[in-house]
Parts: C-alpha cells; structure tokens; sequence
C-alpha cells in the first residue's frame, strides 16, 4: 500500500493557463510590462481551474515543535522560546500575528511538542507527538510511526484550511534549533558542504556558528545511511519539518496553492518535491531568506522568490509579506479594462 503522500497531486489546467494568458494580452498594458504580476496570475488561473483567480481567503499555519538537538547548544535562544512564541501567536504579539492580522487571514498553531508548557487557546491545535525530537548527533529525530504522525498532522491542517474556503495556504514554523536540523538535512539533499549552506539562524556569532557546523557534521556522520528522502527527514529533521512537508503535499494533492515562506519551509517544500515531484507546480516561493542556505534550496527548486527583503525569521512572515502581490495581481489581471472595453487602440 502507498502512502497517502505518494498521491498525485492535482493537476493544473492548461486551458486555464492558456485563456489567461490570452486575457493578459487583452489588457490596457503593453503585453509583459507587468512582468512577474501577470506570470503570477496566469499560474494562479491555472492552480485555480479557472479564468479569474482569487488570493482573499488566506490560512496561515504554524507549526511549532521543539528539537533535541537543542542540547548541544545551537542556538542563540533558550529552547523555552518555542513554546513562549505559541503562546505570543496567539496573544497578538508575534510578527506572523500582526502580518496575518494586517492581511485578514486565518492563522492557526499546531503544537507537535513542546519542553515546557504551552498555553491552550482555540487557536491551538494540541498534538503533542513527545516532547521534543531525538537529538540528532546520538539518534534519529523521530521513529517511522513519529514521522508518519507528523507528516499526518500537516494534511489534517490542510483539511481544516481546506474546510474553510482556503484560496491560498502558507505554512510556518517555530522551533528553537531548527536551522540546525534544517541545515543538515539539505546537506544530504543537496550534497554541498555544511560551510556552504549554514547560517547564523537567530544570530550567532562567529564561533557559534564553527560549533554549528561541528554539530550539524556529527549528525550527518551518525546518519550516513539515511538516503531516501522521507529517511533523510526521519533523521535528521523535527516534527514541524515533517508537518510542513505533509502539508506541502496534501495542499497540492488538494489543488491549493502554497506560498512558500523561508529557508526552513523552502527546505521542506524540496522534501516534498522529492518524495512527490508533481507539488512543484503548486509552489510559489515568497521570499529569499538571508538564511545563507536558502539560496541553494530555492535553486535545487529551480524557483526565483518574489521579493528580497532579507528576512531571516521564519513563523511564515516572509510568505505573508507577499500575499498583497498575489492579490495585486489578481486585481489586476480581473478588473483591468480591455483595450476594445477602453477604446484604446491595440498595438499597430
Ligand atoms: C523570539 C524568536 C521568535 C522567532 N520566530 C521565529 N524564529 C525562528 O528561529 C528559530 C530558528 O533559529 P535557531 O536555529 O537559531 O534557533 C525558529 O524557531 C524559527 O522559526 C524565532 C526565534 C526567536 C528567538
Ligand atoms: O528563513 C527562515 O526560515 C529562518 C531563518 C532564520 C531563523 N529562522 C528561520
């Protein structure tokens, strides 16, 4: 039996695409002078089945876990920030919050596990797979059953978005830790050395990160067997990884587009293209992370973000910065007058 995940995706309509496209060149605009705006909604047309995409119905979705990997010192912040965060989502106070708030979009948390207690609110989906993920420099990050949980997880949020009338999904994160694991696990994708794709994450300095590099290459010696890509995540990523992949999955397996946010949920867009190639189509990357490595994940995606804004958050803000182009160009590509509805002569 195949894996829920191994599903083809949806797929998008050529007819869609080409009507649009021809629509575009019916516009009062010299035909590609709004560059990007019209490849967007012509692709968005495309995703959506139909000739006038729409952006307003938004579903934001955090997912939060905390990572063993915590114990070697790989952060600038206390682990206890992951669940202190949860609660500031909710609370109003957190960057995605004001974003989502800003944006009139619905933004949820799912708690995969946390060290320390985290609030409960109607906003927060408890499940809980443990308390955090195996460190990854002495063990796996999650057992088959953890990682099949969590891959789960991603696809119940993408039904609950789904539910809602979602027109456009974007997936978060939150744990303290993460670009480590992040890091190591698009080593073993992309095989390019550790220097070469590691980062400062919440701001370390210059030795933090040379003990970054040391942990991150420790995990990949103990994890030489992992090949297979949902291996690779089973190892070395967290349960927030493995929810985003899944839910990266089931949104084009449902035929939604997904804005992509930074480098850790670009590195899990590439899982997901690599465990099912058909849910690149569904992806649009948002924003080019200063994350160093996620340059090399956006070109292994063969993708060139919307905007470069040199964001290095992550919590899903870099995806929602973009969300006012995507509806933009939507506006644009609906409500422009035609050149025979303007009495605008069409070019000689
Ligand atoms: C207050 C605060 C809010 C955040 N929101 C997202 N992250 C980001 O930083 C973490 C990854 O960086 P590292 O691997 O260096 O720990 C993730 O939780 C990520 O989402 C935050 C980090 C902090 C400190
Ligand atoms: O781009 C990201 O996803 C990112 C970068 C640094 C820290 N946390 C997240």
């Amino acid at each position: 039996m195949q894996g829920w995940f191994l599903q083809s995706p949806k797929l998008l309509s050529d007819k869609h695409r080409d009507k649009a496209a021809a629509w575009q060149l019916q516009l009062t605009k010299p035909a590609g002078s709004l560059g990007r705006l019209e490849t967007l909604a012509v692709e968005l047309a495309a995703m959506q089945h139909k000739l006038h995409p729409h952006v307003q119905k938004v579903d934001i979705c955090v997912f939060a876990a905390d990572q063993g990997v915590c114990a070697e010192g790989v952060s600038a912040f206390p682990q206890s920030v992951t669940s202190q965060m949860i609660a500031n989502f909710v609370g109003g106070g957190a960057a995605i919050s004001v974003l989502a708030k800003s944006l009139g979009a619905n933004l949820s948390v799912v708690n995969l596990g946390t060290v320390f207690e985290s609030v409960s609110h109607a906003s927060i989906f408890d499940r809980t797979i443990a308390s955090q993920s195996g460190n990854i420099v002495k063990q796996p990050a999650m057992t088959e059953e953890q990682l099949q949980t969590a891959l789960m997880q991603g696809k119940e949020a993408l039904t609950r978005a789904r539910k809602s009338g979602c027109e456009l999904f974007i997936a978060g994160e939150m744990g303290i830790g993460n670009t480590t694991t992040t890091t190591a696990l698009l080593v073993k994708l992309l095989h390019l050395p550790v220097t070469d794709l590691v980062g400062s994450g919440t701001g370390l300095n210059a030795k933090g990160v040379a003990h970054k590099v040391e942990v991150i290459e420790r995990a990949l010696a103990r994890h030489q067997q992992a090949i297979l890509p949902l291996d690779i995540l089973r190892c070395l990523g967290g349960f927030e990884l493995a929810a985003l992949v899944g839910s990266y999955i089931a949104a084009a397996q449902a035929g939604i587009p997904v804005l992509v946010d930074g480098f850790i949920c670009t590195t899990a867009a590439l899982l997901a293209c690599r465990v099912n190639p058909g849910v690149e189509a569904w992806l649009i990357l948002a924003h080019a992370s200063a994350e160093p490595g996620h340059k090399a994940a956006a070109q292994a995606l063969n993708k060139v973000p919307l905007l470069d804004f040199q964001l290095r958050l992550g919590e899903a803000s870099g995806a929602a910065l973009a969300v006012p182009l995507l509806r933009l160009a939507c506006d644009l590509h609906n409500n422009m007058a035609t050149f025979a509805e303007a009495g605008v002569a069409d070019k000689a």
